[in-house]
């Protein structure tokens, strides 16, 4: 894919639907409670309907995509797990055993795994070439065996860059063929909470000391190497353009992420970011297409130092404070309850005429600062 295909395909987002939204606002507070006393369930049920143009609107299918990928940077003793985890846990995916894969059984969701450079071989018989032919398998979008060591080189050519962006979109584009109401976005690859740190810090200018955390756990001499490799990066490309950024210092999982953010805003299809991986990739999607932002929910606030910064310069607010950092797309599950709740909320609940309840007494409190 060329930039100009890409920008091309970014002219397609549309923004939300405003009347949509002023009509679900008009419902929420037309429902049986105190103005706004159902807080994120009120703005998430209106953000959706911005996104689909309808005020009632039901979660039926959820799936998470999960892109897979090995980052060379690991050669610098970045990370406390092996590589090989990488791989290891890629195919426990399809057997349901990780985090995410647990969470997904427990919620009826379905996965979509998506190999993008993974630097190992997955056995013969559990790859597939069309995503959603069966879950159970990993989809072959293999670009290399992982990236280059960012700390001594660019990470991927920009044709590299593009091309993971591409599979993003067109596994966005397959979830809206499946028919799914709402997606979330996961990823594995061991060493990307440093590769996470590098394009937050050149893409806010913040140094290493605020987007960098201890990832899956460090030790200290690990952790100062981190820390340096992410200065360096900002040194190397702060401030540059994001594609530029994603090249020399991001990671395969992250870029197809972003892709896939993206291709969500084009089908207009609600998707939750999960931890601090995600929440970085969503931001490096704005950075590309800005209008993508309005279709995006926030499903955890992640541990790992630097989370914080990436959603706030997202605009969002995440609903769980679990302590979680797991990463895999493991908060989405979680989400797509609290939004399936949301729609519950627009769709069951009495209005004040409706549970025989005059709401005069409300005009004064409507019109006031009296929460
Ligand atoms: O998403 C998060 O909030 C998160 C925070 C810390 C670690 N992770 C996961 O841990 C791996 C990256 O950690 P590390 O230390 O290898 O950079 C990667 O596979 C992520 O899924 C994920
Ligand atoms: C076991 C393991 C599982 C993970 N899942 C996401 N990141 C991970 C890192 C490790 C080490």
């Amino acid at each position: 894919m060329t930039v100009q295909e890409l920008q091309e395909r970014i002219l397609q987002i549309k923004p939300l639907d405003e009347k949509a939204m002023e009509e679900a606002k008009v419902r929420q507070d037309a429902l049986a409670k105190p103005p706004g006393s159902l807080g994120l369930l009120e703005d998430i049920s209106i953000q959706m309907a911005g996104i689909t143009g309808s005020v009632k609107n039901e979660i039926k299918k959820h799936c998470v995509v999960v892109m897979c990928a090995d980052n060379g940077v690991v050669e610098e003793n970045i990370a406390s797990a092996p590589q090989s985890v990488t791989l290891a846990q890629t195919i426990n995916f399809t057997r349901r055993l990780t985090g995410v894969g647990a969470l997904a059984e427990s919620f009826d969701s379905d996965l979509l795994i998506v190999d993008v450079g993974i630097n190992g071989k997955v056995p013969e018989g559990l790859y597939t070439e069309e995503p959603f032919s069966d879950t159970h398998k990993i989809v072959n979008r293999r670009i290399a065996d992982g990236t280059k060591n960012l700390a001594k080189e660019d990470a991927m050519s920009r044709e590299q860059a593009l091309r993971a962006i591409e599979i993003g979109l067109e596994m966005a584009e397959a979830v809206k063929a499946g028919g799914y109401s709402v997606f979330g976005i996961g990823e594995m690859g061991i060493g990307n909470t440093t590769t996470s740190a590098a394009i937050l810090s050149a893409v806010t200018g913040q140094p290493a000391a605020k987007t960098v955390g201890k990832g899956g756990g460090v030790v200290d001499s690990s952790f100062a190497r981190k820390k340096e490799i992410v200065d360096k990066a900002l040194e190397k490309c702060g401030g540059k353009d994001i594609l530029t950024i994603l090249s020399q210092v991001g990671g395969f999982d992250i870029a197809a992420m972003a892709g896939a953010f993206i291709g969500a805003a084009i089908h207009r299809i609600p998707v939750v970011i999960d931890g601090y991986i995600s929440a970085v990739a969503a931001l490096t999607a704005a950075e590309l297409a800005p209008a993508c932002k309005s279709y995006m929910f926030a499903s955890h606030k992640s541990y790992e130092q630097g989370y914080n910064l990436a959603i706030e310069a997202l605009g969002l607010t995440p609903y769980l404070h679990m302590k979680m950092r797991l990463g895999e797309g493991s908060g989405c599950p979680l989400a797509f309850k609290i939004m399936e709740g949301a729609c519950g909320v627009m769709n069951r609940m009495a209005t004040f005429a409706e549970a025989e309840i005059n709401d005069d007494y409300l005009e004064e409190i409507r019109k006031g600062d009296c929460f």
